[in-house]
């Protein structure tokens, strides 16, 4: 019983005699992943492993029939805080967006006394809400930044989560968990034989083509895979570049239909006929693949050209909300100038969005 309990936070020792820069941004890792996977068990390794940081702790955890409360708790030398903000039932994702907010905003104020968040989603929160709020709310944008997002898999039961059938022909929460995850921790490998291993890994690949896999007993992994990864951030810039190069086309394996396409587009673009090409597909949703349906996008990223800057360009998008930053990655005088996207959803045609690219790309809108 006692292990089914979330972690009792543990006092973090501080790496060497200086403490948190308070006034330095903060990173936040969410982490996701269905019912039971090893979030928690993740969470307490973390927490426990020896590292330099002293870490704050979001816990959103509530379980089916328990009170929609959150405790929200950080732990620092010894000392324990604890606040319990109350969830009003109802739409998740506006609750926890509305709610998460404010623990974090609370947890501000104890700022200088951790440097880095941990943020627990509840087994069955699209991660996509939670990790939006970093975006929309600009206040507690220049206070924090958001990381990463990683999701745990169980070997086990991963596939059944990943293939569940949910009405509507809605997305089920475990393919969203991976779709939108920067880091996918494939966990209770004890529990599976190679060959169910195998079949897992596959299907989580299928889904998201372009997060790194690692497969833990226990969520035993290496910190250094964890944390810092910068996933969403131009300080990603020069890894990201190579990262996405070596992405590739997925072919949807489960029900619903999640893959990961990519393309490569040479030359320089508007920024203006990329906002359009990307609002088109998230807001509008006028992309259409072979059979009629409209494009779904989880997740989207990239690398651009902008016309007129002399930097790349990160594209990164979750859900509706998408962000462009210029990088602190030069083009080279020698390089060829040129265009890369990784997009992950659903009802994805590789050659009809690499069109519709081109065409917004380069036609000419607006009146500059
Ligand atoms: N056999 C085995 N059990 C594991 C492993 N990792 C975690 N568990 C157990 O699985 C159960 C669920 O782990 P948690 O870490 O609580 O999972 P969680 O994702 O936080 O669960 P919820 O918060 O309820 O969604 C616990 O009993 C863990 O001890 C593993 O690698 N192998
Ligand atoms: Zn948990």
């Amino acid at each position: 019983m006692e292990d089914e309990e979330c972690p009792a936070l543990v006092p973090i020792a501080a790496g060497g005699s200086e403490g948190p820069d308070p006034g330095r941004r903060i990173p936040v890792t969410i982490i996701t992943g269905y019912l039971g996977a090893g979030k928690t068990t993740l969470l307490n390794y973390i927490l426990t492993e020896q590292h330099s940081k002293k870490i704050a702790v979001i816990l959103n955890e509530f379980g089916e029939g328990s009170a929609l409360e959150k405790s929200l708790a950080i732990s620092q030398g010894g000392e324990l805080y604890e606040e319990w903000l109350e969830l009003r039932n109802g739409c998740l994702c506006c609750s926890v967006k509305d709610n998460g907010v404010k623990a974090i905003e609370n947890l501000m104020k104890r700022r200088g006394k951790f440097d880095y968040i941990l943020l627990e989603t509840t087994g069955l929160a699209d991660p996509g809400a939670v990790a939006s709020m970093f975006w929309v709310d600009s206040e507690l944008g220049s206070d924090i930044y958001l990381d990463g997002i990683i999701s745990v898999v169980d070997a086990k039961h991963g596939l059944q989560h990943l293939t569940e059938e949910k009405p509507e022909g809605l997305v089920n929460e475990a393919s969203r968990q991976v779709a939108l995850a920067d880091l996918i921790i494939i966990n209770k490998t004890d529990l599976v034989s190679g060959e169910e291993l195998n079949k897992v890994r596959t299907s989580v690949r299928s889904v998201n083509g372009f997060a790194k896999i690692l497969e833990t007993q226990r969520s035993r992994v290496d910190l250094s895979n964890v944390l810092d990864l910068h996933a969403f951030d131009s300080l990603s810039g020069i890894s990201l570049q190579k990262k996405l190069e070596h992405v590739k086309t997925t072919q949807a394996h489960l029900d619903k239909g999640i893959m990961t396409v990519t393309f490569e587009v040479l030359g320089d673009i508007k920024e203006e006929n990329l906002n359009l090409f990307i609002q088109n597909l998230l807001w509008e949703k006028n992309v259409k693949d072979k059979t009629g349906h409209a494009m779904d996008v989880i997740r989207l990223k990239g690398l651009v050209s902008i016309q007129g800057k002399s930097h790349q360009v990160i594209v990164q998008g979750v859900h509706e909300l998408y962000d462009l930053e210029e990088t602190a990655v030069e083009w080279k005088e020698d390089e060829k100038r040129t265009n890369r996207l990784v997009l992950i959803g659903r009802h994805l045609d590789k050659e009809i969005i690499k069109e519709v690219f081109i065409a917004t790309v380069t036609e000419k809108h607006g009146n500059s």
